[in-house]
């Protein structure tokens, strides 16, 4: 697809990262989303689009490009998306258009996606990928969260239960995982790594000019 990631060692231009939070429904990433959003100046969100009908509080464009079945359909016929799941009876998926020229141009992208997006997206690019796995800190405490978000049906809530576990299953497929008990404590360790991630030797040698020349 004409995206093959780059040695850094060749480049002054290091790509950005795509660091994935996931968790099951209702553990808190939309929550750690946005407190990193407004933290984090350098990171964006990847826009996905979606079936699904808007939450109340949610802007097309913002949270999502909230787009018809047909439209959806229309974007896969054109190989729009990196990668794109059905989900709760819904589909979602990572559009290229946004994101494709900027990552190349280093700026790192944030993605709340489920796990069957982290594994497309970690095969097409495992050096950019970063992994991040949030789970609640019991079930009880999921289903007590869904509830208190007070956004979906009785019958959604039980139905996100249902898939929690096939979620969890999924957990060792991911880089990092932590338990989201005290919301700051489980962000201070969510901007830890992403800080690490940056500081990586293979995504800093080429942008430090004196340590390449030294090489050369
Ligand atoms: N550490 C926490 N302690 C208590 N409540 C929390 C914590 N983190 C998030 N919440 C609350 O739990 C609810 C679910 O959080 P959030 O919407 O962020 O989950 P999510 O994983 O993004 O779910 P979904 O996948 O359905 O979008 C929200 O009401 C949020 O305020
Ligand atoms: N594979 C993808 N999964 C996505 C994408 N955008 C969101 N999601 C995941 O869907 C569920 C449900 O989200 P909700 O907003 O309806 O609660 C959640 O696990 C999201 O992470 C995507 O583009 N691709």
């Amino acid at each position: 697809m004409g995206d093959t990631p780059q040695n850094p060692f060749d480049t002054l231009q290091r790509r950005g990262l795509m660091f994935i939070l996931s968790s099951p429904s209702g553990a808190g990433k939309t929550t750690l989303s946005k407190m990193l959003l407004a933290k984090d100046s350098e990171i964006k969100l990847s826009v996905s689009a979606t079936t699904r009908p808007p939450r109340p509080g949610e802007i097309d464009g913002v949270h999502y490009h909230f787009v018809s079945p047909e439209r959806f359909q229309q974007m896969i016929d054109e190989d729009d998306f990196y990668e794109w799941a059905e989900v709760f009876g819904h589909r979602y998926g990572t559009p290229k258009g946004m994101i494709r020229a900027a990552l190349k141009e280093g700026q790192d992208f944030l993605f709340d996606i489920d796990w069957q997006g982290t594994q497309q997206l970690y095969q097409k690019d495992q050096q950019d990928v970063v992994r991040v796995f949030i789970l609640p800190p019991s079930i009880e405490e999921l289903h007590r969260r869904l509830q208190s978000r007070a956004t979906d049906s009785a019958e959604v809530i039980a139905a996100r239960m249902e898939r929690a576990r096939a979620e969890i299953s999924h957990w060792d497929g991911y880089d990092y995982v932590i338990i989201n008990d005290d919301v700051n404590i489980c962000f201070a360790k969510v901007c830890a790594i992403l800080e690490a991630e940056r500081m990586k030797r293979q995504r800093q040698t080429g942008l430090i000019p004196f340590v390449r020349e030294l090489m050369t």
